[in-house]
């Protein structure tokens, strides 16, 4: 894939406001492969990451296609899925200028964690890792797919002809790689369940400060979870199929656990559950999504759109579950 680096950098890559990448309700699904690439360039660009960090414009079409392709044809936990998740973070840096808050090496680590946070998925979950004393479940007992996304992540950005961080001083490097691990970490949803208390109560006493390192970790974090669940504020459509292609993937998670496990799977993963669907959607919102919206629409009004997003989805599945 030596020409294709070279292809992908002698491309025209189109200006964001043609690919919509400013757009809260971005479709998923509008861009083809080669077009999520160029995208790619288009939010490092204008990000200002490759002047910044004199990152080697070959070297990252590179890198870039080196992540593609560390990312399996699964149902869900794909490519296009870390595309969406990034595209998402890019708007929420820009539309509320955290980008600035944050630090230069916080926002190229949170976009690179989103590019690499689901590497080499197998579009089967953690506690299918334990159950099935998977490789993986003996390598990482706790979190750990977000333990390998994490250690795929490393090994391509130290792979020769892949290191766009080559430029960085040993303490910028670390500082990165430390913030990059700290955000993939973030999305397993054990540990947003886990830290989210302490967040929302900062955001609700109004002492979230944003010169505390500590509450900073904090905004990452749920900012990473936020983006890795971004589909449920989608326009319907989008949403639906998104959901439709998460299903699947867990259906089929649910078809090995029967045949190959010889255990029930729970109804999420069942597909002879499927008409719960849309309950299990209605759930999901209330449990997982709605929280982290109103907090961060909380911290900055800008992402007032997501919290409309979900609310309007919400709508949507509770009309179908009645
Ligand atoms: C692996 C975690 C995926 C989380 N996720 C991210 C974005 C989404 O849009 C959605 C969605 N629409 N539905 C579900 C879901 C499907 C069946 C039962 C319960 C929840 C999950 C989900
Ligand atoms: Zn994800």
């Amino acid at each position: 894939s030596k020409e294709l680096a070279l292809e992908l950098k002698a491309c025209k890559v189109p200006p964001a406001s043609v690919l919509r990448l400013h757009d809260f309700k971005f479709d998923d699904f509008s861009l083809d492969d080669d077009g999520t690439l160029k995208a790619c360039l288009r939010m490092f660009t204008d990000l200002d990451l490759i002047q910044r960090f004199h990152i080697d414009e070959l070297v990252l079409c590179r890198w870039l296609l080196s992540v593609k392709k560390n990312y399996r044809d699964v149902t869900y936990h794909n490519w296009r899925h870390a595309f969406n998740v990034a595209q998402m973070m890019f708007v929420i840096l820009t539309k509320t200028k955290w980008w600035k808050v944050l630090g230069e090496m916080e926002c190229v680590a949170l976009i690179i964690a989103c590019l690499c946070h689901d590497l080499d998925h197998r579009g089967t979950n953690n506690s299918f890792q334990i159950r099935a004393s998977s490789p993986l479940a003996q390598l990482y007992s706790t979190s750990t797919m977000e333990h390998h996304h994490f250690d795929q992540s490393l090994m391509i950005l130290n792979t020769s002809g892949n290191r766009i961080l080559s430029q960085c001083t040993s303490e910028e490097f670390s500082r990165i790689v430390a913030v990059l691990e700290e955000a993939i970490l973030a999305t397993d949803l054990a540990v947003y369940f886990k830290k989210r208390p302490e967040f929302f109560k900062l955001v609700s006493s109004g002492e979230y400060d944003w010169c505390k390192e500590e509450h900073r970790s904090q905004l990452r974090a749920m900012t990473m979870t936020a983006c890795d669940i971004a589909a449920i504020t989608k326009p319907w459509e989008v949403q639906k199929k998104v959901a439709e292609l998460v299903a699947n993937e867990f259906f089929e998670q649910g078809d090995i656990e029967k045949e190959k496990l010889k255990i029930t799977p729970i109804d999420m993963m069942n597909r002879d559950k499927r008409d719960k669907l849309p309950a299990m959607q209605v759930n999901f919102i209330d449990t997982i999504c709605l929280p982290v919206y109103e907090n961060l629409a909380e911290v900055s009004s800008d992402l007032q759109p997501l919290l409309d997003g979900v609310k309007a989805n919400r709508a949507r599945w509770e009309a179908l579950a009645a």
